[in-house]
């Protein structure tokens, strides 16, 4: 029987929310520790460098309180690799940054700079991280992802959970799914995310091969709905009813 879908929690966006006054709620910590008591199995926290929602303090805290695993998103720079060997987390995900963008927009160049991330990837295996590349579902990255040495990969699902044309939505599907195959075959482990929420995810986590998937903005966006608890669990049951 395959093994079950691992659900990794981003918090990110209660960080947005307490930015947006500045005050010290909703607290983040509070929110992972929530979401790790209704079932995540590891919490996602992106200390962007321009710090618009998750703020160094959250990742040192959160260092001290989870019971599951940190996965520490963060763009490939000297300033982020080295606040990685302070905070040690047992994931760090290699993600692209621009300053001016909204959100993530794509995956990683990984085969645009693979020097530069085959040595983070070094640095960071130094500290016992497990390091995953973000990148999009392209056997080009992937391939370029196996040369720098990262165990894992997390593939871009954006195009498939944003496309509005079912034609386009097919095809990024498609695509998706030849990606993760395409990436067991190089024994890499696989996992997914960006734009997953309850209506689009339950046939990613049906894809054989897919180990984690990653989401976040859904799951906070329900919760104002329905409680923080309430919106995992549901996630939860989701990935259960995917692959039972
Ligand atoms: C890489 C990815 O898709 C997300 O994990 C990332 O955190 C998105 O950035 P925001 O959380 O700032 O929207
Ligand atoms: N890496 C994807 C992630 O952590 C969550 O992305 P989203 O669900 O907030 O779009």
């Amino acid at each position: 029987m395959n093994s079950r879908v691992l659900l990794g929690v981003n918090i990110d966006h209660v960080a947005t929310l307490r930015q947006a006054r500045g005050t010290r709620y909703p607290d983040p910590v509070q929110a992972a520790l929530v979401a790790e008591e209704a079932g995540a199995d590891g919490i996602t926290i992106h200390p962007r460098e321009d710090r618009r929602h998750i703020q160094d303090r959250d990742v040192l805290l959160l260092r001290e309180v989870l019971q599951t695993k940190m996965n520490l998103e963060m763009a490939v720079t000297d300033a982020m690799l080295a606040f990685a060997e302070q905070v040690r987390p047992e994931c760090v995900c290699l993600v692209p940054e621009k300053r001016e963008e909204l959100t993530t927009e794509g995956g990683l160049d990984v085969d645009g700079q693979e020097e530069r991330v085959a040595k983070a990837c070094d640095r960071l295996a130094k500290i016992g991280a497990e390091v995953s590349l973000f990148i999009d579902p392209d056997p080009v990255q992937i391939d370029a992802a196996v040369r720098c040495g990262a165990p894992v990969v997390e593939l871009h699902t954006g195009e498939y959970a944003e496309a509005q044309d079912p034609a386009v939505r097919e095809k990024a599907f498609k695509q998706l799914a030849d990606a993760v195959a395409y990436a067991r075959k190089k024994g890499l482990i696989v996992n997914a995310g960006h734009g997953l929420h309850y209506h689009n995810t339950e046939r990613v986590a049906a894809i054989p091969g897919i180990n984690e998937l990653n989401i976040g903005h859904a799951i906070v966006a329900r919760a104002v709905f329905t409680g923080l608890k309430e919106a995992v669990r549901e996630m939860r049951a989701i990935l259960e009813r995917a692959r039972p």
